[in-house]
């Protein structure tokens, strides 16, 4: 940072450009001093983010600079920085620019909330919790996520907790012909299932999602033990549950390192802006029979070409219950089926 100089909003300012569409981030003024930091909380229009390496790295409390606002910063974001960096109290910095994102978890507008939102920024993992009994395991939900991760670009990973209480085959038995990887444990005595999780997220950015009560803040608490997250049934002192803050908030793992982004506020997606394309690509065994389809075919309709190659054998052995395992994820899309 050259010491004394002092940034107006004019350094944000975007050049219009010729078709008059939003300009892509290299096209703006570079702030060449601007520090990169990471995104890890989002508090009423104040972002918690890290900024350095190593012995270097601080938390420094930032505000968007005013030309982001149409754009939303979000938890996993990568941002540029600049203004007072050093993270001393009462300091404040400004983000002048959102970094590419290699992922976006979204969710779609619907009846309680009217705005598409990005829910988190690059993330490669999602973790979808379930578990086996105590809450019930809702299928539906599970392939609503499974549906998001794969939109998202992101690999699924199936968290199958409480496995004290009930047997994961019959449930895995429905994720079997996806080839979803999954990890079951049980936080009465984690045993080998911490390990496998730790793991599964070492050097990874993993999102957290499930319902209520799966043993979400439990399994966080044993991952990252400072970050205390309130497990249990009801805040005894507000008489209110205990997660009335909805914005997410990414944990740094342990050595060998990786983080988690736990969801409070999220339970489920919204699915209606995920293209069917999106999905199918997770499924190459069929793409290759899709060359018949209609044009704009759902997948799920009489005319599809997949039903007569799969007949024919053309995706192998297994290939029915691939295509019964897509058609139930491109439903899952549909608003009725939420759980
Ligand atoms: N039997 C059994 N109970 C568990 C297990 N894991 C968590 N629990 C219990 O399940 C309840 C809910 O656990 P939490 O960790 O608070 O669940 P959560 O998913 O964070 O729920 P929210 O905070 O509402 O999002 C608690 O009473 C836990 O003690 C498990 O493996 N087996
Ligand atoms: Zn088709």
């Amino acid at each position: 940072m050259t010491p004394g100089r002092d940034y107006d909003e004019s350094d944000v300012r975007i050049r219009p450009n010729r078709r008059g569409s939003r300009p892509r981030t290299k096209d703006r003024p570079a702030h060449l001093d601007a520090v990169s930091a990471f995104v890890v909380g989002v508090d009423r229009g104040r972002y918690r983010v890290l900024v350095g390496e190593g012995r270097d790295e601080r938390p420094v409390t930032a505000m968007r600079a005013r030309e982001l606002t149409r754009t939303s910063i979000v938890v996993g974001d990568r941002v540029d920085l600049v203004g007072d960096t050093s993270g001393a109290e009462g300091s404040l910095a400004r983000i002048v620019r959102i970094q590419d994102r290699a992922t976006v978890l979204r969710r779609t507008a619907d009846d309680t909330d009217p705005v598409e939102r990005v829910i988190v920024a690059n993330a490669d993992q999602l973790v979808i919790v379930t578990a086996l009994a105590d809450p019930e395991p809702r299928p539906r939900m599970v392939d609503r996520c499974l549906v998001a991760a794969y939109d998202a670009g992101m690999d699924p990973l199936l968290l199958l907790t409480k496995a004290d209480l009930a047997a994961p085959q019959d449930f895995l038995a429905t994720y079997a012909p996806l080839g979803v990887p999954h990890l079951v444990t049980t936080t009465t005595d984690f045993g080998q299932g911490l390990d496998d999780l730790r793991a599964a997220l070492a050097g990874r950015v993993s999102v957290l999602v499930g319902h209520s009560g799966v043993g979400k803040s439990t399994l966080v608490n044993a991952l990252v033990p400072e970050a205390d997250r309130a497990t249990g049934q009801v805040n005894d002192v507000t008489g209110r549950g205990r997660h009335t803050s909805t914005s997410a908030v990414a944990l740094e793992l342990p050595d060998p390192g990786g983080w988690v982004i736990d969801t409070p506020g999220v339970r489920s997606f919204g699915l209606a802006h995920v293209d069917p394309e999106r999905i199918i690509v997770h499924f190459p065994d069929l793409e290759a029979g899709t060359d018949g389809c209609p044009r704009g075919c759902s997948h799920d309709e009489a005319e599809c070409a997949l039903d007569d190659f799969v007949a024919r054998g053309g995706a192998g052995p297994s290939g029915l219950s691939r295509l019964e395992s897509l058609r139930r994820l491109l439903r899952a899309r549909n608003p009725q089926s939420s759980d």
